[in-house]
């Protein structure tokens, strides 16, 4: 199934389901109208039986004509045991709902997977991105169930007017007259309440992760030496109570409207059930008609009052729904994002940052103040620079993660932009600060750094001895195939600097030209520290690489440093030249190098 950049809208409640299912949705729509006619009918075939049975009584008529009826009411009660929706009628939408999760789900997480970078770091977009991926199947299944029950209902409902418009035309034109404000109310309460669950989506989203801090594992150490349980709790109540609260009011609110609206429905047919009695009485109504009407006129008040109110306030939701969803087709995306980094990886004599200015999506400020710089080919930058000042900023534009940038950022002469995707994902590999901790395999763990060649172990293998975790691994009983993290039984916990060396060496193993190194050795004890970058050295003499250090004991080894400073380089050089430069770089060195004497 492919999702489209359009308005969707109530029929699309319809199509969505047919798309996906298209023989199980035609079932359960016949099944439905069969369920929801066979009312209508009831109602003048009971009305003759209690006739006819009356004549029999009085000995006017052969009992023989009673029959035919009698089997007819059996059979149509039989009708609407069988086609209810706890009952055979169910099975096509159990059926719609697995349709819808297979197709529908997969087209969503497809389009989540090509959402620009940009995009995914919106809060907003991740709340939008949230309601829509919230069990989705079984809301498009609901709402299947509800638009058929809907036109079911109508059918019912105008049917029985129409009969009971045929005896008291009155009475029907009241009816009629007191569902319209239902109808509306019905649609004002379900905006209402849909418009309540976009309101606290996003206090939703903040219990969620304070939920996740106080019961998962990632914060589990700190969580037990701060002790701040007590005080996050408060803070997790405060917003689930408030984000309750505010669905609870907008459902009271309406559901005292509702009932009110109701009641009034209830009372106006015991009205008319009264007022009923006198035509009946004068032999303008026969006793089986007023019977079968005064019966089937409970069950309309029934589904004007309750039914059709529920069923309207659904679907008004499920619109709402489709209106995220609109949105969220029109979210851009890349058409390229899930393609692999091209096997040959993009090579390059240079690269060059030429007066690049940049805000963050959403942000007033400018993170790149005008930056001008140029990377060659095989040689090893160190980017230094106080917190903030910008130096992830720029290696997430090498990547190409953001392209709303001014100025130009040239690869062998030619706009980044102008690359394919492909291409562009070859060009670099990166180990970031905040890399990630996968509980999956250690093998795994490092292959995904190059997914054109999962499986070759000489690779990892050699990662392995760059990144010194030789000892750590091949002494586990499953060596590289031992899974990490405590998802699995038996797996195996590192300690914060092996795991950031494994994150290393899943840069290792791709090809790209060019590493980049995100504060790399920041977990590493000074010894490992000082072997790693001897290794490196070695690794990385065909490779380009860029370090983004404090610790300025490694910026040493780099051929040129470049000071970043609010978004602009301040100072360029090697470390010789900028110590006798004596500004920036120079303070900050030997502010480190305090530390030590
Ligand atoms: N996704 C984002 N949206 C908005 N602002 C951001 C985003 N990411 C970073 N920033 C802001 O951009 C500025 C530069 O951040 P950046 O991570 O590039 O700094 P840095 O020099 O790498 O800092 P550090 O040494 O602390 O890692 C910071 O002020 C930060 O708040």
């Amino acid at each position: 199934m492919i999702l489209q950049q359009k308005k969707y809208g109530l029929i699309d409640l319809i199509l969505i389901p047919i798309q996906c299912a298209p023989v199980a949705a035609t079932i359960g729509f016949i099944m439905s109208l069969i369920k929801n006619g066979a009312p209508i009918l009831q109602v003048l075939v009971t009305a003759k039986f209690i006739d006819l049975a009356i004549s029999v009584v009085q000995g006017q008529t052969d009992i023989a004509t009673v029959l035919p009826y009698l089997l007819a009411v059996v059979i149509l009660v039989g009708v609407d045991w069988i086609f209810s929706p706890w009952q055979l009628a169910g099975l096509p939408m159990v059926w719609i709902q697995t349709k819808i999760a297979e197709k529908f789900r997969s087209a969503i997480t497809e389009k989540k997977a090509k959402l620009q970078y940009s995009s995914v770091e919106n809060s907003e977009t991740w709340d939008l991105v949230e309601r829509i991926s919230d069990k989705p199947e079984e809301k498009l299944k609901d709402a299947f169930e509800i638009f058929i029950s809907l036109i079911t209902i109508i059918i019912k409902v105008v049917g029985l007017i129409f009969i009971l418009a045929s005896q008291v035309w009155w009475a029907a034109v009241i009816l009629f007259i007191t569902t319209i404000p239902i109808f509306l109310m019905s649609v004002k309460s379900g905006k209402a309440q849909y418009q309540s669950v976009r309101d606290t989506s996003k206090l939703k989203r903040n219990y969620k992760y304070l939920s996740e801090i106080l019961t998962g594992r990632e914060a589990v150490n700190e969580r037990a030496v701060f002790e701040y349980g007590t005080k996050l709790n408060e803070t997790w109540h405060e917003h689930y109570e408030t984000a309750r609260k505010i669905q609870l009011k907008t459902r009271l609110k309406w559901y005292i409207r509702e009932t009110s609206g109701g009641l009034i429905t209830s009372l106006f047919t015991i009205i008319v059930t009264i007022v009923l009695l006198k035509p009946t009485v004068d032999g303008l109504l026969t006793i089986g008609m007023f019977m079968s009407l005064t019966n089937s006129f409970r069950s309309l008040a029934f589904i004007a009052s309750w039914q059709l109110n529920f069923s309207i306030r659904k679907l008004v939701g499920s619109i709402e729904m489709m209106n995220d969803l609109t949105v969220f087709c029109a979210l851009q995306q890349s058409e390229d994002a899930t393609v692999k980094p091209s096997p040959a990886p993009l090579t390059f004599d240079s690269i060059v940052f030429d007066n690049v200015r940049f805000s963050y999506p959403g942000a007033n400020s400018e993170i790149l103040k005008g930056i001008h710089f140029t990377i060659e080919s095989g040689k090893h930058y160190a980017f230094v620079g106080a917190n903030g000042a910008g130096k992830t900023t720029i290696t997430k534009l090498i990547t190409g993660l953001y392209n709303g940038y001014s100025g130009n950022i040239l690869v062998n002469g030619k706009r980044l932009t102008d690359y394919s995707e492909a291409e562009i994902k070859s060009l670099s590999a990166v180990v970031y600060q905040d890399f990630a901790r996968y509980q999956i395999t250690i093998k795994d763990n490092i292959a995904l750094g190059n997914v054109n060649a999962l499986n070759n172990d000489d690779l990892i293998h050699s990662a392995i001895t760059t990144v010194g975790l030789e000892q750590a691994i091949y002494n586990l009983p499953h060596n590289i195939n031992s899974y990490l993290g405590k998802l699995n039984q038996d797996g195996v916990d590192l300690s914060g600097g092996q795991w950031q060396r494994l994150a290393m060496a899943r840069a290792i193993v791709n090809p790209a030209p060019l590493l980049i190194l995100d504060e790399p050795t920041a977990a590493l004890d000074p010894v490992s520290e000082s072997k790693i970058y001897e290794e490196f050295e070695k690794l990385s003499a065909n490779r380009t690489t860029i370090f983004i250090s404090h610790r300025l004991g490694s910026t040493k080894l780099a051929d040129k440093i470049f000071v970043i400073d609010d978004g602009t380089i301040a100072e360029e050089g090697t470390h010789d030249e900028l110590i006798a430069r004596n500004q920036i770089y120079a303070t900050m060195y030997e502010s480190q190098r305090g530390w030590y004497q």
